[in-house]
């Protein structure tokens, strides 16, 4: 069976268009529909007005979908449903038609946000990025395990400019650390999530396989949380992405580990601590 998605309109999408006298609803879930099917996913699609009716549906289709595209609207500083997605544990995608006014709580629970320039173009980008495979277990060892030289694990943000122009806002890779876990001096630049990560400055620090090493074994060691690492790992993969040095030849080796180490503490991408002392071997080998 094809993977199964869950996606949720927040309050107010049943009037999209309206102002504007642009495409509707109606025409933004035939599109998902359609792209689906040719990518054989099968999607559940709600709309609602009411924060409940989407807490409830998330509950009710945990276990009978593989992840969740969210359009939270109005919603997006909504807690509950930040809460919500946490706990059922599935990888889930924010996507807005346009970039937010105000920073998203519930992006908070999300693996990627996704903000677009008006145009469905979001919501498509997040269903290739599901059917990619980056976020099912499994997936990424094998492109680790170098069987060629696909990118599945790459960046989606780089495949993704390859078949589509870049739309305006951009994409986010991974959760936000909540404060108390923004002790490392590196992941400062997280705060911004979705804004503002194409104009800050580019930091002057080398990311090496030794740091990254160095990050696991602290994660061994109990040194560092499952999800401080994470949020670690999507810090240093945005600053990657906005240019910063990396060490000589593995800028896709540490690019594609970095993601990787992104999702793991997701309960549905976790890496054990044998998959991470594999992952540091490999690192070692180069
Ligand atoms: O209602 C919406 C629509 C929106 O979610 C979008 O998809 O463009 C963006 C939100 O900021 C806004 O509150």
């Amino acid at each position: 069976m094809g993977m199964r998605l869950l996606v949720l309109h927040g309050p107010n999408l049943n009037l999209l268009g309206v102002r504007e006298g642009g495409r509707g609803l109606s025409d933004l879930d035939a599109a998902l529909k359609a792209r689906a099917k040719s990518l054989g996913m099968e999607l559940t699609v709600l709309q609602s007005n009411h924060e409940g009716v989407l807490l409830d549906a998330l509950a009710a289709h945990r276990e009978k979908v593989d992840g969740v595209l969210v359009n939270p609207a109005g919603l997006f500083g909504s807690y509950a449903l930040k809460e919500g997605l946490e706990l059922v544990g599935l990888p889930a995608i924010e996507v807005m038609l346009r970039p937010p006014a105000r920073e998203s709580v519930v992006a908070e629970a999300c693996v990627l946000q996704v903000h677009g320039a008006g145009g469905f173009e979001p919501y498509l980008e997040a269903l290739e990025t599901f059917a990619s495979g980056v976020f099912t277990p499994g997936s990424a060892s094998k492109t680790l395990d170098g069987d060629d030289d696909d990118d599945i694990v790459q960046s989606p943000r780089k495949s993704k400019s390859k078949s589509t122009p870049e739309p305006k806002g951009g994409k986010t890779l991974g959760r936000k650390p909540s404060p108390a876990k923004e002790a490392a001096p590196e992941s400062k630049g997280g705060k911004t999530l979705g804004r503002g990560t194409k104009s800050a400055s580019v930091t002057t620090d080398l990311l090496t396989r030794a740091l990254v090493h160095q990050k696991i074994s602290d994660r061994l060691a109990g040194r560092l949380t499952a999800a401080e690492l994470a949020s670690w790992a999507r810090s240093r993969y945005e600053a990657l992405q906005r240019g910063l040095p990396a060490e000589q030849g593995q800028r896709a080796v540490l690019e594609e580990q970095l993601q990787r180490l992104t999702l793991s503490h997701l309960p549905s991408t976790r890496l054990s601590d044998e998959q991470l002392v594999d992952l540091m071997t490999r690192l070692d080998e180069g």
